[in-house]
């Protein structure tokens, strides 16, 4: 993916159009953090960003009865985008997030914890399934923000068929998918391609076992009654509240969103924590010894985990109007393109870019390593503005909270060649995970 970003960005300069096949629309690379930021700031007032386009085609025609006309926050756009964001942005982005869910969190870090006691001893597994153990944190914890209870993923080893492992698989299937038909050239529009087959299975899994799992949240709460104080209710309970009809669509869109993203920057963090044992030292040194300075380092450690490497190596904004941006004329419907990753790599922003150094969100001005002499909007992790990330707190609480708990307990090492990275629409990771964890207790 690098290497033909860098094709198109030393053979044709700064902004490359790429026509799109088969539907797809044109495509416009912008590699100067200025030009995107022009367009993008412009478009903040009716952020668009298509994708998923056979889920829109899914909840908008095929299943159309099930979603009562509603395309979610992924996928809606223009006004019906800013209503529902408008409704879900109090209960996903309120300040006292972090004091109301970080005790339920800590509890399922703590039991991974002990579930990775136990298997560390089996190599082999964790070389095969490291992912997949991290998968079942991530899906846990983000459980208990949208639902307010307790899956059970952690407890013991979980059947391929049983519904949380069921969950994890449709939602890596989606993504998988949805790369194939809608970035890759595909005739899905046009016939059934198995590729495409595959997907409505999968879209029909995620809602089924979301929606068990919803049910079985809802029963839970109308046993209990709603009569509790408002900043200890759930995400869906508060949404209930709102519109009943957007809690449910919210806490499937977490169940989907909120998963593989986590376990893949808690595994690029402690991979880079394994590369670079003193850094981690540092980190257990700030655990045993000051709260706040560990919150400090393990923020400078987890920007630096983001910036080499981005979930979402691209950010997206299709244009609704005209603009001009370095003497070119850009039309209205272009999809533009901030190829982040790949920037945030580029020795252009960053010395040393392929080093792990959290340092650099440390340091004064006066120090060459200085984040801040990069342009602000090279690294994005979380994408831009007010179409940002609406799981970006509860991503970073999940990760403080499970990394605190690892590092705390265990040397992280990593025996082998690098972690294999695989670019797709999202960033995955692929076994080996050559990790072993040692206890320091
Ligand atoms: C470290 C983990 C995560 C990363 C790196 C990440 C990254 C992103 C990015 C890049 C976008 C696109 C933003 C844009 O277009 O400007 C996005 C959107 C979104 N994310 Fe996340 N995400 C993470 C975790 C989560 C979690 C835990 C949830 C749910 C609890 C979540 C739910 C969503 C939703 C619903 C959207 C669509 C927002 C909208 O269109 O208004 N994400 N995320």
């Amino acid at each position: 993916m690098f290497d033909v970003l860098g094709i198109l960005e030393g053979k044709f300069g700064p902004l490359v159009k790429v026509d799109g096949v088969f539907a797809r629309g044109t495509m416009l690379f912008l590699f100067e953090p200025d030009h995107f930021e022009q367009v993008y700031r412009a478009e903040e007032a009716n952020p668009l960003r298509p994708g998923f386009q056979v889920l829109d085609y899914y909840r908008t025609q095929l299943r159309k009865s099930r979603y009562g006309g509603l395309h979610g926050l992924i996928n809606a756009q223009g006004p019906e985008w800013r209503e529902f964001r408008t409704k879900v942005n109090p209960a996903l982005l309120l300040p006292k997030l972090v004091k109301l869910y970080a005790p339920g969190i800590d509890e399922i870090a703590q039991d991974f914890v002990q579930r990775l006691s136990q298997i560390t001893h089996d190599d082999a597994y964790i070389k095969d399934n490291f992912e997949l153990e991290l998968t079942k944190f991530s899906l846990e914890a983000t459980a208990l923000v949208a639902l307010g209870s307790r899956l059970g993923c952690l407890k013991d080893s979980l059947d391929s068929d049983h519904p949380a492992r069921r969950l994890m698989k449709s939602t890596r299937d989606i993504f998988e998918l949805t790369y194939k038909l809608e970035i890759r050239p595909s005739p899905w529009r046009y016939i059934a391609t198995p590729a495409y087959k595959m997907v409505i299975e999968a879209y029909d899994t995620q809602w089924e076992i979301s929606m068990m799992y919803i049910n079985h949240a809802r029963k839970k709460l109308e046993q209990r009654g709603y009569d509790i104080p408002e900043e200890e209710k759930s995400v869906l309970e508060k949404l209930i509240a709102i519109d009943e009809k957007v809690a449910v669509m919210m806490a499937s869109e977490m169940l989907l969103a909120g998963i593989d993203t986590v376990s893949f920057v808690t595994t690029s963090l402690l991979f880079n924590l394994a590369m670079n044992q003193k850094v981690q030292d540092k980190l257990r040194e700030e655990i045993r010894t000051s709260e706040s300075n560990y919150k400090r380092y393990f923020r400078a450690c987890l920007k630096e985990a983001l910036r080499l490497r981005h979930v979402v190596p691209a950010n997206l904004r299709r244009t609704h109007r005209d603009h001009i941006v370095g003497g070119y004329y850009i039309p209205k419907g272009i999809d533009v393109i901030a190829p982040n990753e790949y920037l945030s790599r580029s020795e252009k922003f960053y010395p040393q870019p392929e080093e792990f150094i959290p340092e650099r969100w440390l340091v004064e001005k006066s120090d060459p390593l200085y984040y801040g002499n990069a342009h602000p909007l090279v690294t994005l992790p979380f994408g831009f503005g007010v179409r940002s990330c609406i799981g970006r707190r509860i991503a970073e609480l999940e990760i403080e909270l499970l990394i605190k708990r690892l590092i705390e307990e265990f040397k992280v090492t990593w025996n082998g060649p690098p972690i294999k990275i695989v670019n797709k629409l999202t960033n995955t990771f692929v076994k080996p995970y050559n990790f072993t964890f040692t206890s320091v207790k």
